[in-house]
Protein backbone atom coordinates (compact mmCIF):
# COMPACT_ATOMS: atom_id res chain seq x y z
CA UNK A 1 0.00 0.00 0.00
CA UNK A 2 1.38 3.41 -0.77
CA UNK A 3 1.68 6.04 1.36
CA UNK A 4 1.99 6.54 5.72
CA UNK A 5 0.49 3.33 7.86
CA UNK A 6 1.72 3.68 11.51
CA UNK A 7 0.08 1.59 14.67
CA UNK A 8 2.11 2.48 17.74
CA UNK A 9 2.16 1.75 21.28
CA UNK A 10 4.81 3.86 23.25
CA UNK A 11 4.83 4.25 26.91
CA UNK A 12 6.35 7.37 28.33
CA UNK A 13 6.77 7.26 32.29
CA UNK A 14 2.81 7.64 33.41
CA UNK A 15 1.92 8.47 29.78
CA UNK A 16 0.93 5.60 27.15
CA UNK A 17 0.30 6.36 23.52
CA UNK A 18 -1.73 3.97 21.60
CA UNK A 19 -2.76 4.70 18.29
CA UNK A 20 -2.85 4.16 14.49
CA UNK A 21 -2.90 6.27 11.82
CA UNK A 22 -2.99 5.55 7.99
CA UNK A 23 -2.37 9.02 5.69
CA UNK A 24 -2.32 8.55 1.74
CA UNK A 25 0.13 9.68 -0.68
CA UNK A 26 -1.01 13.57 -1.34
CA UNK A 27 -2.93 13.71 1.73
CA UNK A 28 -2.88 15.74 4.91
CA UNK A 29 -3.70 14.65 7.79
CA UNK A 30 -4.05 16.95 10.85
CA UNK A 31 -3.50 16.06 14.76
CA UNK A 32 -5.04 17.93 17.43
CA UNK A 33 -5.39 17.52 20.99
CA UNK A 34 -4.52 19.32 24.64
CA UNK A 35 -1.18 19.89 25.74
CA UNK A 36 0.28 16.15 27.04
CA UNK A 37 -1.93 14.55 24.51
CA UNK A 38 0.44 12.68 22.83
CA UNK A 39 1.13 14.61 19.44
CA UNK A 40 4.90 14.99 19.75
CA UNK A 41 5.75 11.51 20.73
CA UNK A 42 3.40 10.48 17.86
CA UNK A 43 5.59 12.62 15.57
CA UNK A 44 8.98 11.73 17.47
CA UNK A 45 8.10 7.77 16.86
CA UNK A 46 7.85 8.17 12.83
CA UNK A 47 10.29 10.00 12.50
CA UNK A 48 12.38 7.48 14.58
CA UNK A 49 12.93 9.54 17.63
CA UNK A 50 11.62 7.26 19.93
CA UNK A 51 10.73 3.70 20.24
CA UNK A 52 7.55 2.46 20.44
CA UNK A 53 7.06 -0.91 22.61
CA UNK A 54 5.09 -2.38 20.02
CA UNK A 55 3.43 -1.33 16.34
CA UNK A 56 4.49 -0.56 13.15
CA UNK A 57 5.43 1.88 11.00
CA UNK A 58 5.14 1.62 7.03
CA UNK A 59 6.07 3.93 4.25
CA UNK A 60 4.75 2.94 0.72
CA UNK A 61 5.06 -0.75 1.31
CA UNK A 62 8.43 -0.51 3.05
CA UNK A 63 8.68 -1.41 6.83
CA UNK A 64 10.24 1.67 8.94
CA UNK A 65 9.18 -0.36 12.17
CA UNK A 66 8.75 -3.37 12.78
CA UNK A 67 8.66 -4.12 16.78
CA UNK A 68 7.23 -8.22 16.41
CA UNK A 69 9.92 -8.42 13.74
CA UNK A 70 12.87 -6.62 14.81
CA UNK A 71 12.60 -4.28 12.32
CA UNK A 72 13.43 -0.45 12.55
CA UNK A 73 15.10 2.11 10.43
CA UNK A 74 17.19 4.81 11.61
CA UNK A 75 15.84 8.24 11.51
CA UNK A 76 18.34 9.18 8.89
CA UNK A 77 17.30 6.54 6.69
CA UNK A 78 14.13 6.85 6.40
CA UNK A 79 13.51 9.98 4.35
CA UNK A 80 11.55 12.20 6.84
CA UNK A 81 11.11 16.31 6.26
CA UNK A 82 10.57 18.17 8.96
CA UNK A 83 9.01 21.72 9.17
CA UNK A 84 9.21 22.44 12.84
CA UNK A 85 8.10 25.79 15.11
CA UNK A 86 11.94 27.46 14.39
CA UNK A 87 13.20 26.72 11.05
CA UNK A 88 16.78 25.79 12.68
CA UNK A 89 18.77 26.72 9.37
CA UNK A 90 22.59 26.15 9.27
CA UNK A 91 23.70 29.70 11.04
CA UNK A 92 26.69 29.55 9.38
CA UNK A 93 25.59 28.50 5.18
CA UNK A 94 24.08 30.64 3.24
CA UNK A 95 19.92 30.25 2.70
CA UNK A 96 20.99 28.67 -0.78
CA UNK A 97 23.67 26.00 0.31
CA UNK A 98 20.73 25.57 3.32
CA UNK A 99 18.56 24.54 0.74
CA UNK A 100 21.00 22.94 -0.82
CA UNK A 101 22.10 20.61 1.45
CA UNK A 102 19.52 17.35 1.68
CA UNK A 103 21.12 16.94 -1.90
CA UNK A 104 24.55 17.81 -1.36
CA UNK A 105 23.77 15.10 1.32
CA UNK A 106 22.48 12.60 -0.73
CA UNK A 107 25.51 12.57 -3.05
CA UNK A 108 24.38 15.13 -5.45
CA UNK A 109 27.14 17.29 -7.07
CA UNK A 110 26.99 20.80 -5.69
CA UNK A 111 26.16 22.64 -8.91
CA UNK A 112 23.44 20.48 -9.51
CA UNK A 113 21.85 20.63 -6.01
CA UNK A 114 22.06 24.54 -5.84
CA UNK A 115 20.17 24.25 -8.98
CA UNK A 116 17.83 22.39 -7.50
CA UNK A 117 17.81 24.56 -4.65
CA UNK A 118 17.02 27.72 -6.97
CA UNK A 119 14.08 25.84 -8.03
CA UNK A 120 12.67 25.28 -4.51
CA UNK A 121 13.52 28.83 -3.31
CA UNK A 122 11.54 29.99 -6.28
CA UNK A 123 8.59 27.65 -5.05
CA UNK A 124 8.56 28.97 -1.70
CA UNK A 125 8.75 33.01 -2.91
CA UNK A 126 12.16 33.13 -2.03
CA UNK A 127 14.43 33.14 -4.63
CA UNK A 128 15.50 36.84 -3.81
CA UNK A 129 17.02 35.17 -0.10
CA UNK A 130 19.59 32.89 -2.07
CA UNK A 131 22.43 34.78 -0.89
CA UNK A 132 21.46 36.07 2.86
CA UNK A 133 22.53 34.21 6.00
CA UNK A 134 19.67 32.93 8.37
CA UNK A 135 20.18 35.51 10.55
CA UNK A 136 19.45 38.30 8.47
CA UNK A 137 15.75 36.76 7.65
CA UNK A 138 12.68 37.45 9.55
CA UNK A 139 10.70 35.13 11.05
CA UNK A 140 8.46 34.39 7.95
CA UNK A 141 11.01 34.27 5.43
CA UNK A 142 13.09 31.43 7.81
CA UNK A 143 9.91 29.19 7.86
CA UNK A 144 10.07 29.84 3.90
CA UNK A 145 13.89 28.48 3.88
CA UNK A 146 13.16 25.41 6.07
CA UNK A 147 10.13 24.48 4.02
CA UNK A 148 12.27 24.90 0.86
CA UNK A 149 15.13 22.85 2.42
CA UNK A 150 12.85 20.32 3.75
CA UNK A 151 11.11 19.51 0.58
CA UNK A 152 14.22 19.85 -1.74
CA UNK A 153 15.65 16.67 0.53
CA UNK A 154 12.81 14.73 -1.19
CA UNK A 155 11.24 13.12 1.99
CA UNK A 156 8.61 10.47 1.71
CA UNK A 157 6.85 11.82 4.47
CA UNK A 158 6.55 15.34 5.51
CA UNK A 159 5.96 16.17 9.28
CA UNK A 160 5.28 19.98 10.31
CA UNK A 161 5.10 20.18 14.33
CA UNK A 162 3.03 23.54 14.69
CA UNK A 163 5.10 25.30 11.72
CA UNK A 164 2.91 28.33 11.92
CA UNK A 165 3.31 28.84 15.94
CA UNK A 166 6.08 30.58 16.72
CA UNK A 167 5.21 33.08 13.54
CA UNK A 168 3.63 36.25 14.70
CA UNK A 169 0.19 37.58 13.39
CA UNK A 170 1.36 39.47 10.40
CA UNK A 171 3.64 36.72 9.37
CA UNK A 172 1.75 33.70 9.78
CA UNK A 173 -1.38 34.17 7.38
CA UNK A 174 1.26 34.47 4.65
CA UNK A 175 2.93 31.42 5.36
CA UNK A 176 -0.14 29.39 5.84
CA UNK A 177 -1.02 30.03 2.19
CA UNK A 178 2.27 29.14 0.89
CA UNK A 179 2.25 25.56 2.87
CA UNK A 180 -1.53 25.65 1.22
CA UNK A 181 -0.23 25.94 -2.45
CA UNK A 182 2.88 23.54 -1.72
CA UNK A 183 1.16 20.86 -0.06
CA UNK A 184 -1.29 20.76 -2.60
CA UNK A 185 0.91 19.88 -5.26
CA UNK A 186 2.85 17.10 -3.10
CA UNK A 187 2.68 13.43 -3.50
CA UNK A 188 4.30 13.17 -0.25
CA UNK A 189 2.30 11.90 2.55
CA UNK A 190 2.08 15.01 5.43
CA UNK A 191 1.47 14.57 9.64
CA UNK A 192 0.47 18.15 10.61
CA UNK A 193 0.66 18.77 14.63
CA UNK A 194 -1.41 21.91 15.56
CA UNK A 195 -3.24 23.45 18.04
CA UNK A 196 -4.67 25.61 15.34
CA UNK A 197 -7.91 24.62 14.09
CA UNK A 198 -7.74 27.20 11.07
CA UNK A 199 -4.64 25.54 10.12
CA UNK A 200 -6.35 22.24 9.97
CA UNK A 201 -9.00 23.59 7.89
CA UNK A 202 -6.74 25.22 5.57
CA UNK A 203 -4.31 22.82 5.01
CA UNK A 204 -5.59 19.21 6.23
CA UNK A 205 -8.01 16.66 4.29
CA UNK A 206 -8.59 14.69 7.53
CA UNK A 207 -7.86 15.61 11.23
CA UNK A 208 -6.77 12.94 14.48
CA UNK A 209 -7.87 14.46 17.92
CA UNK A 210 -5.73 12.77 20.30
CA UNK A 211 -6.68 13.19 24.24
CA UNK A 212 -4.39 11.03 26.45
CA UNK A 213 -2.54 8.64 24.01
CA UNK A 214 -6.01 7.97 22.36
CA UNK A 215 -7.54 8.65 19.28
CA UNK A 216 -10.79 10.19 20.51
CA UNK A 217 -12.17 11.14 16.95
CA UNK A 218 -11.71 11.21 13.31
CA UNK A 219 -12.38 12.19 9.68
CA UNK A 220 -12.42 14.42 7.09
CA UNK A 221 -11.53 17.63 8.50
CA UNK A 222 -14.92 19.85 8.54
CA UNK A 223 -17.05 17.05 8.69
CA UNK A 224 -15.47 16.27 12.40
CA UNK A 225 -15.37 20.23 13.00
CA UNK A 226 -18.78 20.43 11.82
CA UNK A 227 -20.13 17.59 13.84
CA UNK A 228 -17.67 17.20 16.81
CA UNK A 229 -18.37 14.56 18.85
CA UNK A 230 -16.12 14.91 21.51
CA UNK A 231 -16.03 17.86 23.97
CA UNK A 232 -12.33 19.16 23.46
CA UNK A 233 -13.34 19.21 19.27
CA UNK A 234 -16.22 21.11 19.98
CA UNK A 235 -14.50 23.82 22.64
CA UNK A 236 -11.99 24.12 19.15
CA UNK A 237 -14.25 24.03 16.62
CA UNK A 238 -16.10 27.09 18.13
CA UNK A 239 -15.30 29.03 14.75
CA UNK A 240 -18.13 29.07 12.05
CA UNK A 241 -16.78 27.55 8.96
CA UNK A 242 -18.93 27.94 5.73
CA UNK A 243 -17.25 25.95 2.69
CA UNK A 244 -17.84 26.36 -0.99
CA UNK A 245 -16.40 27.98 -4.12
CA UNK A 246 -14.78 30.94 -4.09
CA UNK A 247 -16.33 33.81 -6.36
CA UNK A 248 -15.43 38.04 -6.75
CA UNK A 249 -18.37 38.94 -4.23
CA UNK A 250 -17.30 35.82 -1.20
CA UNK A 251 -17.66 32.13 -0.84
CA UNK A 252 -20.81 30.28 -2.57
CA UNK A 253 -21.82 27.32 -0.79
CA UNK A 254 -25.53 26.51 -2.60
CA UNK A 255 -27.79 29.31 -2.00
CA UNK A 256 -25.57 30.98 0.73
CA UNK A 257 -23.10 33.48 -0.41
CA UNK A 258 -21.27 34.78 2.24
CA UNK A 259 -19.00 37.96 1.62
CA UNK A 260 -15.36 39.12 3.79
CA UNK A 261 -12.12 39.93 4.01
CA UNK A 262 -9.57 37.58 2.52
CA UNK A 263 -7.13 36.44 4.92
CA UNK A 264 -5.10 34.28 1.78
CA UNK A 265 -5.21 34.68 -1.77
CA UNK A 266 -7.86 33.06 -3.03
CA UNK A 267 -8.58 32.09 -6.91
CA UNK A 268 -11.77 32.52 -8.19
CA UNK A 269 -13.77 29.20 -8.53
CA UNK A 270 -11.09 27.91 -5.65
CA UNK A 271 -12.34 25.93 -2.30
CA UNK A 272 -12.62 28.64 0.30
CA UNK A 273 -14.04 28.17 3.88
CA UNK A 274 -15.44 31.84 5.24
CA UNK A 275 -14.99 31.72 8.88
CA UNK A 276 -16.29 33.78 11.53
CA UNK A 277 -16.82 33.80 15.11
CA UNK A 278 -20.09 32.93 16.96
CA UNK A 279 -19.58 36.20 18.59
CA UNK A 280 -19.72 37.88 15.61
CA UNK A 281 -23.66 36.69 14.54
CA UNK A 282 -26.57 38.64 15.58
CA UNK A 283 -29.50 36.84 15.10
CA UNK A 284 -32.96 38.56 13.45
CA UNK A 285 -36.17 37.53 13.03
CA UNK A 286 -36.14 39.13 9.01
CA UNK A 287 -33.38 40.04 6.95
CA UNK A 288 -32.10 43.61 7.91
CA UNK A 289 -33.03 45.78 4.93
CA UNK A 290 -30.74 47.72 2.61
CA UNK A 291 -27.70 46.39 4.81
CA UNK A 292 -24.30 45.23 2.93
CA UNK A 293 -24.01 42.96 5.56
CA UNK A 294 -24.28 38.97 5.43
CA UNK A 295 -27.62 37.85 6.11
CA UNK A 296 -27.91 34.08 6.18
CA UNK A 297 -31.15 31.91 6.08
CA UNK A 298 -30.56 29.67 9.01
CA UNK A 299 -33.28 26.77 10.92
CA UNK A 300 -32.65 26.56 14.10
CA UNK A 301 -31.51 23.19 15.96
CA UNK A 302 -30.50 24.64 19.35
CA UNK A 303 -30.37 26.52 22.45
CA UNK A 304 -27.43 26.26 24.72
CA UNK A 305 -26.27 28.71 27.85
CA UNK A 306 -22.57 29.22 27.73
CA UNK A 307 -21.55 31.47 30.58
CA UNK A 308 -22.90 34.98 29.87
CA UNK A 309 -24.21 33.83 26.72
CA UNK A 310 -26.42 31.59 24.99
CA UNK A 311 -25.03 29.56 22.13
CA UNK A 312 -27.52 29.18 18.90
CA UNK A 313 -27.22 26.38 16.73
CA UNK A 314 -28.41 26.52 13.43
CA UNK A 315 -28.38 24.89 10.22
CA UNK A 316 -28.06 26.86 6.71
CA UNK A 317 -27.93 23.99 4.07
CA UNK A 318 -24.67 21.71 4.63
CA UNK A 319 -23.53 24.37 7.27
CA UNK A 320 -23.81 23.83 10.83
CA UNK A 321 -23.47 27.66 12.69
CA UNK A 322 -23.54 29.27 15.74
CA UNK A 323 -24.30 32.57 17.06
CA UNK A 324 -23.81 33.70 20.37
CA UNK A 325 -26.11 36.19 21.68
CA UNK A 326 -27.62 37.49 25.33
CA UNK A 327 -30.45 36.09 27.29
CA UNK A 328 -32.07 39.13 26.68
CA UNK A 329 -32.28 38.73 22.93
CA UNK A 330 -33.30 35.34 23.07
CA UNK A 331 -36.27 36.27 25.74
CA UNK A 332 -37.42 39.45 23.02
CA UNK A 333 -37.20 36.95 20.04
CA UNK A 334 -38.95 34.13 21.64
CA UNK A 335 -37.61 31.79 19.16
CA UNK A 336 -36.77 27.90 19.71
CA UNK A 337 -35.81 24.99 17.89
CA UNK A 338 -37.21 24.28 14.38
CA UNK A 339 -37.80 28.20 13.54
CA UNK A 340 -36.46 29.75 11.18
CA UNK A 341 -34.30 33.06 11.26
CA UNK A 342 -31.49 35.37 9.62
CA UNK A 343 -27.87 34.98 11.01
CA UNK A 344 -26.41 38.47 9.76
CA UNK A 345 -22.48 38.93 10.07
CA UNK A 346 -20.52 41.96 9.33
CA UNK A 347 -18.31 41.60 6.05
CA UNK A 348 -15.10 42.34 8.30
CA UNK A 349 -15.88 40.41 10.27
CA UNK A 350 -15.59 37.10 8.12
CA UNK A 351 -12.38 36.12 6.84
CA UNK A 352 -11.91 34.06 3.55
CA UNK A 353 -9.25 31.55 3.46
CA UNK A 354 -8.30 28.47 0.54
CA UNK A 355 -9.30 25.70 2.12
CA UNK A 356 -7.64 21.60 1.40
CA UNK A 357 -9.72 20.67 -1.87
CA UNK A 358 -9.75 16.75 -1.92
CA UNK A 359 -12.61 14.89 -2.16
CA UNK A 360 -12.48 13.70 1.63
CA UNK A 361 -12.18 17.45 2.39
CA UNK A 362 -15.83 18.06 1.62
N1 LIG B 1 10.96 12.70 28.05
C1 LIG B 1 9.83 12.31 28.60
N2 LIG B 1 9.81 11.38 29.57
C2 LIG B 1 8.66 10.96 30.12
N3 LIG B 1 7.46 11.43 29.76
C3 LIG B 1 7.42 12.36 28.82
C4 LIG B 1 8.58 12.85 28.18
N4 LIG B 1 8.21 13.77 27.27
C5 LIG B 1 6.87 13.86 27.32
N5 LIG B 1 6.39 13.02 28.26
C6 LIG B 1 4.97 12.81 28.60
O1 LIG B 1 4.30 12.29 27.46
C7 LIG B 1 3.01 12.83 27.38
C8 LIG B 1 2.73 13.31 25.98
O2 LIG B 1 3.59 14.39 25.67
P1 LIG B 1 3.65 15.03 24.22
O3 LIG B 1 4.77 16.01 24.26
O4 LIG B 1 3.66 13.97 23.20
O5 LIG B 1 2.26 15.79 24.17
P2 LIG B 1 1.78 16.90 23.13
O6 LIG B 1 0.40 16.50 22.72
O7 LIG B 1 2.77 17.05 22.05
O8 LIG B 1 1.71 18.17 24.05
P3 LIG B 1 1.96 19.74 23.72
O9 LIG B 1 0.75 20.19 22.99
O10 LIG B 1 2.05 20.34 25.08
O11 LIG B 1 3.22 19.84 22.93
C9 LIG B 1 2.89 13.90 28.43
O12 LIG B 1 2.12 13.40 29.49
C10 LIG B 1 4.30 14.13 28.88
O13 LIG B 1 4.35 14.44 30.25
Amino acid sequence: MNGLHAEISLHRGEFALDAAIDVQPGEVLAVLGPNGAGKSTLLGALAGDLRPQRGAVRLDGTDWLDVERGVELVTHRRRVGLLAQRALLFPHLSVLDNVAFGPRAAGVRKASARTTARRWLSEVEAAELADRRPGALSGGQAQRVALARALAAEPRLLLLDEPLAALDVDAAPAVRGLLHRVLREQATPTVLVTHDVLDAVVLADRLVVLQGGRIVEQGPTRQVLSRPQDPFTARIAGLNLVTGTATPDGVRSGDVLVTGREAEPVGERERAAAVFAPSAVAVHPEPPRGSPRNAIPVRLTGLEPRGDVVRVRGAAGEAALAADVTPGAVADLGFGPGDRVWFVIKATEVAIHPVSGGSSGA
